[in-house]
């Protein structure tokens, strides 16, 4: 009854977002959507001759003048050889990455001036699905997802109202009790997402989330990416899933040595092996 209250409670106040009240409409006739691009709209991300060069490889560039400008409701799959820069290209969003130089906004924000004690603001703006971004092995679903919301000091009614909901939209709202090694790869995989969008981050980026899962599950978590997208949310995708990009006829960007050589409005993954 308690809890119930508390519930009540954390719906009423404006640390709650209620998120995900949009899906099952937005399950409808969006497929076409096209973010908007007015002259009047910021994007939220904007590259300029950005370049980074790691010390341990002084001759070879991992990004290498990049120029791009994302925009708010966006859905980019970033492809292209191992080694092209994909990774180093979403670290530097997270600002995981310094660049050695050009410029990087993300949310207005200037990435090469930003001070330290801004960073984990940054970051909480953004959810991040990593392949090696574990699962806490000794937490249930439920609690791999409520300790993301525990860090950032949510309240706990706050807690007890969103994970749920974002657990359900997942697909999960029976296993929220398990353990990650009661889990499937690809269960596991939608808890990552599940944590990585329960703070509602205007942008959600993905390094590989399908890698290693088996084709079926994969389309799973792509619907769901594109479900997420149809709130408004902008998605980022690195990935080598093939079948994926073609089939979801989206902006496609690709990297060569860590220059953008592909950026195409509704494209297809292109002539890559899968490593
Ligand atoms: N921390 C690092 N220190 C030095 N070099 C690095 C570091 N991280 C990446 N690199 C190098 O930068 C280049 C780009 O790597 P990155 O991981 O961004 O590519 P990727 O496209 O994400 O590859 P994959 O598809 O295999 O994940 C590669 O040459 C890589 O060896």
């Amino acid at each position: 009854m308690r809890q119930m209250a508390d519930v009540n409670a954390a719906i009423a106040s404006p640390d709650f977002t209620t998120v995900f009240s949009p899906l099952d409409s937005a399950d409808a006739e969006l497929s076409d959507r096209v973010a908007p691009r007015d002259p009047g709209v910021e994007p939220v991300i904007l590259m300029e001759h950005l370049t980074k060069v790691y010390a341990a490889q002084p001759n070879k560039p991992a990004l290498d003048d990049i120029n791009l400008a994302i925009y708010p409701g966006e859905f980019v799959f970033l492809v292209g050889h191992s080694g092209s820069g994909k990774t180093t290209l979403l670290n530097t969003i997270l600002r995981n990455v310094k660049p050695s130089s050009g410029k990087v906004l993300v949310a207005g924000q200037d990435l090469m001036r930003i001070k330290n004690r801004r960073i984990p603001f940054l970051r909480r703006q953004i959810g991040a699905v990593f392949q090696d971004y574990k699962l806490l092995p000794n937490k249930t679903a439920y609690e791999n997802v409520a300790f993301a919301l525990q860090c950032i000091g949510k309240p706990r009614g706050v807690i007890r109202a969103q994970v749920p909901e974002v657990l359900r939209l997942v697909g999960l709202g029976e296993q929220m009790d398990s353990l990650p090694d009661q889990l499937s790869g690809g269960e596991q995989q939608r808890v990552s997402v599940a944590r990585a969008m329960v703070n509602r981050p205007p942008l959600l980026i993905c390094d590989e989330p399908t890698g290693n899962l088996d084709p079926a599950i994969s389309l799973g978590i792509m619907k769901l990416l594109e479900r997420i997208n149809r709130t408004g949310t902008t998605v980022i995708v690195a990935t080598h899933d093939r079948e994926m990009v073609d089939s979801m006829h989206r902006r496609v960007i690709a990297l060569e040595g860590g220059r953008v050589i592909r950026d195409q409005e509704r494209g297809g993954y292109g002539n890559y092996g899968t490593l």
